[in-house]
């Protein structure tokens, strides 16, 4: 049982939308215990998973029987799965039944980076993804998730809403999940009971029309926005679907949905018609409160395709030519069609399809990070960065050798292990066949290379 109490006035709001008989279960399932789910990464296999009971709009995702320590477990750092709850893996289940093209996709408040995963594998080796957090250190925790994930189909940016005001028409899929009262999180994180009241409320819905108002032309014509909150109340909610459709020309979107889910859809009236969007109660659906909406872009609204800049100059950003390109490929045993740039003298690899996407969205973002970093080039050496390690790119040159789980722990330590035979050089470090990153053998020591920043501590 919960010790922080439900607000009067939450109790109240929640009696209006659900009626009293229904409120009564609605208490009862907020003050159970949540459920944990993962999701896996379709890009890098975990050998030993035991499938246990799948989450029914997600191809990935996974209830747990219980809530393991994931931080002593070195396939999640290894990027093997994401903790998630069940009810944001519905995105998959949008995208999916949409048919969403995989394009440019933006996510506007990214961080930690839950549905930035998601989306990164939705849109896989086709489409890339700019997760968007407006908070600098959750920025990093963001930039870290992505790196582990390791699809190089990302690029990390720290920016207000504001900033993508020349990057209008320019995306397939805008998702805002916007930052609320999180009544749907009362379960999971009691204080949240104790920050809300009626004025929080209030705030929030201000905060989010501000941000809505920023990202409203950002998707080009024939694209989709999704917007979702943690949070039940209409005003955060259904009200926004009326600011964006009185602010924007927007289509509505109904999503299939089976019954036997239980997503309640909510429909709204607006002046530009009918509109849909879909309610998770914990009392029906096992998985936090979320509410999720869909609209379309129409096909005379404005679209915005990045052109080749000529000579493309940036005061930080160095663009690698095509032979030297070429050459690097070759040097680090990649093939398809990559290109890269130059960044603090770490080289950073993107698929080429996205390279003018990058150039644009660099004139105009805080990047944090892009692709995969491979690392920086000293002589004839590379040194290769724990991204690359972390990344779905072959690390063919290199030596591997697999880890016991003890070991794999203190490599996440950063501390000393020791080992036999090791070979010389720079060695790919790997648990269950899943990369975690880089030791270096000099003959007298070895380096352990992972980064002090990600080191797991005191467990
Ligand atoms: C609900 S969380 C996002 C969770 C994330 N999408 C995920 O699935 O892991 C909302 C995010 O919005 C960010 N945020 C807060 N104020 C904001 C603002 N004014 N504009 C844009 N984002 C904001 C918060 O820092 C937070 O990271």
């Amino acid at each position: 049982m919960n010790s922080f109490k439900l607000p009067k006035a939450f109790q109240n709001q929640m009696k209006g939308l659900l009626g009293e008989v229904v409120y009564e279960e609605f208490e009862k399932a907020i003050e159970k215990e949540a459920r944990t789910s993962i999701r896996l990464n379709p890009w890098k296999e975990i050998p030993n998973f035991e499938k246990t009971e799948p989450i029914p709009w997600s191809e990935n995702g996974y209830f747990l029987e219980s809530r393991p320590s994931f931080t002593l477990d070195p396939s999640f750092h290894a990027g093997g799965y994401y903790v998630q709850e069940a009810s944001s893996m519905f995105i998959e289940h949008i995208l999916k039944s949409l048919k969403v093209i995989k394009g440019l996709f933006l996510d506007l408040a990214a961080a930690p980076g839950g549905k930035s995963t998601l989306l990164s594998s939705y849109l896989g080796e086709e489409g890339f993804l700019v997760a968007n957090e407006v908070i600098q250190n959750r920025a990093q925790i963001l930039r870290e998730n992505i790196i582990k994930w390791g699809l190089g189909n990302v690029l990390v940016s720290n920016n207000d809403p504001e900033h993508f005001a020349h990057l209008e028409g320019m995306f397939e899929l805008v998702l805002i999940d916007a930052p609320c009262s999180g009544e749907g999180m009362f379960r999971k994180d009691p204080q949240a009971r104790v920050e809300w009241s009626p004025d929080h409320v209030q705030l929030c819905a201000s905060r989010q029309k501000r941000i809505l108002d920023r990202s409203g032309a950002l998707v080009k014509a024939g694209g989709y926005l999704i917007y979702s909150t943690c949070t039940f109340n209409e005003l955060e909610n259904e009200e926004m679907i009326r600011f964006l459709t009185e602010e924007f020309s927007y289509e509505p979107v109904r999503v299939p949905l089976d019954p036997n889910w239980k997503i309640i859809e909510s429909k709204v009236e607006t002046e530009s018609g009918e509109f849909f969007g879909y309610r998770f109660f914990p009392h029906l659906v096992e998985g936090e409160g979320f509410f999720i909406t869909v609209l379309k872009r129409p096909q005379d609204a404005l679209s915005l395709e990045p052109k080749k800049v000529k000579d493309f100059k940036h005061h930080y950003l160095k663009e690698i030519g095509p032979k030297e390109c070429e050459q690097i490929d070759l040097e680090l045993g990649f093939s398809g069609n990559g290109t890269y740039f130059q960044l603090n003298e770490s080289y950073f690899r993107i698929n080429q399809d996205w390279k003018n996407h990058v150039d644009k969205l660099s004139q105009h973002l805080s990047l944090k990070y892009f692709g995969v970093e491979i690392g920086k080039k000293q002589g004839i050496d590379w040194i290769p960065s724990p991204a690359w390690a972390l990344s779905i790119l072959p690390k063919n040159k290199f030596e591997t050798i697999e880890l016991s789980k003890n070991q794999a722990l203190d490599f996440l330590r950063k501390s000393d292990i020791q080992f036999i035979d090791l070979p010389k050089g720079w060695v790919l470090v790997c648990y269950q066949s899943l990369p975690l990153g880089w030791i270096k053998n000099l003959g007298n020591r070895t380096n352990n290379y992972y980064p002090k920043e990600w080191r797991i501590r005191n467990l």
